[in-house]
């Protein structure tokens, strides 16, 4: 499980005015590094002891009850940051063995600096080792503290640290990571081998969570995450380009559609919503509820001859109208009367709903959002891709997505084929999970920071489509109702998880706390 303190996180953004909060390369971060030294201006080694003190703080936060650390260090900054932590540790009276992997020959700058300091602490013990059988030795009660490679690793681990990062792991006590697991890279991890990486209980990153962090496959080297905030420079922030951004409260607050004192259930936009079919009106009426608690003025659900009264029943709020045929969506009429149309969850993938969807992508004007059979269908019939509008939203979850864009080996490459996808296609195109990723027509690429594992649960993408749909019908743009949609969707997620925990979570406990939700925003 990934905890972010988004707390810090925001309340840094806030005050650094940032609007949008991006995420960085391992290079780039070097990059945002230097720029501070020089424009703050900060010398490196200040800037490490800030660094330092806000990592001490932390540790103690997360370990209170520890007494011993055990701090493992590389030669570059990373070590540098171990080193400097070791030192505030021991004047808070801990106890600390600090394994040097390297000789101080080898050191960063900053690195032999605290070096030196720490040999003047008292309660440290150095040990610059280079076998196994020298190491101090490891109770379960101690905790580790991995600060061999960071931003700087260059290449997969082998030899001497792969050894220490593989006894690490065999290792009983917990580890805190220093900026990244050892051995992790910052975003491209294919070519490392899963055994050279540290797997961390607790990872202390700084500044900017790293991409490879919202990699599943990675989950368990990073163990719970939390980003401290370190005073980087905030115009390096703002000029420096990535197509990365992460999408927390401060992006979404001024996405909000206004509601105007004298608006009427016309002004608020009319959805129509092309869901369930015989045996799945379940998902129409999930997403029908959220729709009608996504601010829209009106919701009408299509669905099937004589299915009509499920929905009535269960969704007083709604217009229904039927199809012709009984089983499943068959044909579209008046289309051009909606503000927006959602289409796709439980339609199947009868012959008939293929036809009616092929027919809709011709006639559609309005803002459009596929899900699931939609998308399956036109990851089957390919030639439907080139009758998107632009700007459709696609919601797929990643073995629809897969069905879409190919398959992946790593989830890197994942990301690199949903931005290809969106930008031939100008569509925006959604991977539902952890960290739910939004391509955009641009080729950009935000990561959802609301959300939890409770939501891995049937019926929660039918609500996500009906959120989306009903705020592109109030008029928001695509990208603006596919971001505030996955944030809202997760928060609600996240509410429910705190009122009732994640086990016991279901898509209608979403619904019901998205006021909640809206609620939160609005604060
Ligand atoms: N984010 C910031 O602004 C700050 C980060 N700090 C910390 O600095 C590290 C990055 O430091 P850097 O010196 O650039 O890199 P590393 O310490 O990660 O390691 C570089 C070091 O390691 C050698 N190396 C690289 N890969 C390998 C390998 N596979 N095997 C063996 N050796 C390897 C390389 O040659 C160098 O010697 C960042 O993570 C933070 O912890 C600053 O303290 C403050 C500002
Ligand atoms: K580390």
């Amino acid at each position: 499980m990934y905890w972010v303190d988004f707390d810090k996180y925001f309340c840094f953004s806030i005050r650094l005015s940032l609007t949008i909060m991006k995420l960085f390369s391992s290079t780039q971060i070097k990059e945002i590094d230097e720029y501070s030294i020089v424009h703050e201006p900060i010398t490196s080694v200040a800037l490490m002891e800030r660094v330092a003190e806000i990592l001490a703080h932390a540790i103690l936060d997360i370990y209170p009850h520890v007494n011993r650390f055990l701090v493992f260090c590389g030669p570059g900054n990373n070590g540098g940051d171990g080193l400097a932590v070791a030192r505030l540790l021991a004047l808070q009276g801990k106890c600390l063995d600090i394994v040097l992997l390297y000789d101080q020959e080898k050191f960063s700058t900053d690195t032999l600096i605290n070096y030196k300091r720490l040999k003047k602490t008292s309660c440290v013990t150095l040990h610059r080792i280079d076998k196994l059988e020298d190491l101090p030795e490891l109770g379960p009660q101690d905790v580790v503290i991995d600060a061999m490679f960071g931003t700087g690793l260059s290449r997969p681990l082998n030899g001497w640290p792969l050894e220490v990062v593989t006894y690490i792991n065999s290792c009983q006590a917990e580890v805190v990571s220093i900026d990244m697991p050892s051995g992790l890279p910052g975003e491209d991890c294919s070519g490392f081998p899963s055994d050279g990486i540290v797997c961390a209980t607790n990872t202390l990153t700084l500044q900017f969570p790293k991409l490879s962090f919202f990699f599943p496959e990675n989950e368990k080297y990073v163990g719970l995450f939390q980003v401290l905030p370190i005073g980087l420079h905030p115009q390096a922030l703002t000029t420096i380009p990535t197509p990365y951004q992460f999408i927390t409260a401060s992006n979404v607050k001024p996405l909000l559609p206004k509601r105007a004192t004298f608006g009427h259930k016309g002004t608020f936009g009319h959805l129509l919503l092309i869901a369930g079919s015989k045996g799945m009106m379940g998902a129409s009426v999930l997403s029908a509820r959220a729709a009608c608690r996504a601010g829209v003025g009106l919701v009408t659900s299509h669905v099937p001859s004589g299915q009509g009264q499920i929905v009535q029943i269960a969704v007083p709020e709604v217009l229904v109208v039927e199809d012709m045929d009984t089983v499943c969506f068959s044909s579209i009429s008046n289309i051009k009367t909606y503000s927006a149309i959602a289409v796709g969850p439980g339609i199947s993938k009868h012959q008939k709903a293929r036809v009616a969807l092929r027919q809709l992508l011709k006639e559609v004007e309005s803002p459009l959002l596929l899900d699931a059979d939609a998308l399956n269908i036109i990851a089957e019939e390919r030639d439907m891709l080139d009758m998107l509008p632009p700007n459709t939203i696609l919601t797929p979850h990643p073995k629809e997505l897969s069905r879409l864009v190919g398959d992946w080996s790593n989830s890197f490459q994942r990301l690199e084929l949903q931005q290809a996808f969106a930008l031939k296609y100008q569509v925006v195109l959604l991977c539902k999970g952890a960290f739910t990723t939004i391509a955009l027509p641009n080729g950009d690429l935000l990561f959802n920071s609301t959300g939890n594992s409770g939501m891995a649960t049937g019926g929660t993408g039918d609500v996500l489509s009906g959120i989306i749909g009903g705020l592109l019908a109030q008029g928001l743009t695509s990208v603006d109702a596919a971001i505030l949609g996955v944030y809202l969707h997760g928060l609600a997620g996240d509410i429910s998880a705190g009122e009732i925990g994640q086990q016991a979570l279901t898509a209608s406990d979403l619904v019901n706390n998205l006021g909640k939700a809206w609620l939160s925003i609005l604060k």
